[in-house]
């Protein structure tokens, strides 16, 4: 039991999930979680753990077997306006401009009158995509598309925000690059932010704590807190001595030293 339920966003209980019911692939065992309001959480763990499962459960996508999902207290149970949620592969629509995947889920969601009062000037301004308004998807790179997409999810100025290894494609510097807007991004705004990622070095870098869940199905076997200073700039921070004692924890609690 992760604290009172009140303090927290995100809460989840005994969750068990099962792909093709009882019998069938279980994704995740008995998941005790807790998240508290404006906390930066990663979750870690092998291939194939259920990492995306338990996101697409928080996000309202999935349905579960046994236990409790909530946020603010409330059980998910469909999609939520104050929940935003990123993929790896940005689903971008093509054939619309910047300003306008920006604008859609608000436009869809709202009508056309609250995606025109938006203010998507002060959006384009925060992802730094000023002079690029009117071009298409396919005039973007890899980083600008992702920048665009976290865009999307952070239109509707949610409280709670899930990425799913939004920025997993991309090279090393550009995902760099991108963990420095999120950083600017998350303290400015201070959402609750939970992130999967493969990296554990990019976990550390911004999280409040790690979560890490085990092969399949996905039990949690560690929650080890970060108590690194912030603001964190990404090249002072990778120097300190803390810094490597963690992704040396993490590492030998995946396995991987
Ligand atoms: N829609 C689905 N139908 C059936 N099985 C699924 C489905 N989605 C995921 N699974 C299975 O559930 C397990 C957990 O998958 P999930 O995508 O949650 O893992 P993950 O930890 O996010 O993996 P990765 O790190 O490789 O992205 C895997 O064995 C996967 O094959």
């Amino acid at each position: 039991m992760a604290g009172d339920m009140t303090e927290m966003a995100i809460r989840v209980d005994g969750l068990t999930k099962y792909y093709g019911g009882a019998g069938g692939t279980k994704a995740l065992e008995d998941v005790d979680l807790g998240i508290g309001d404006c906390e930066f959480v990663s979750i870690i763990g092998p291939s194939g753990c259920g990492k995306s499962t338990l996101l697409r459960i928080l996000a309202g996508l999935h349905g579960h077997d046994s236990g409790t999902a909530t946020l603010f207290g409330e059980a998910v149970t469909a999609p939520r306006d104050d929940v935003g949620v990123v993929f790896q592969t940005s689903n971008l629509l093509p054939w619309l401009t910047v300003t306008r995947n920006l604008t859609l889920a608000l436009e869809i969601r709202h009508g056309k009158a609250a995606a025109a009062a938006a203010d998507v000037a002060a959006m384009i301004e925060l992802l730094n995509l000023k002079g690029f308004e009117d071009k298409f998807p396919h005039e973007l790179s890899g980083g600008m598309k992702h920048r665009v997409a976290i865009g999307q999810a952070l239109m509707q100025n949610p409280r709670v925000l899930l990425m799913d290894e939004p920025f997993g494609a991309l090279d090393a510097l550009t995902r760099d690059r991108l963990n420095i807007e999120l950083l600017r991004l998350w303290q400015r705004d201070r959402k609750t932010v939970v992130l999967i990622t493969h990296s554990i070095s990019e976990a550390v870098l911004l999280s409040d704590r790690v979560l890490v869940l085990s092969e399949r199905p996905g039990r949690l076997i560690a929650d080890i807190r970060i108590d690194l200073p912030r603001p964190r700039d990404p090249s002072t921070t990778r120097d300190l001595p803390a810094f490597g004692d963690h992704v040396v924890e993490l590492s030998r609690i995946m396995g991987v030293v």
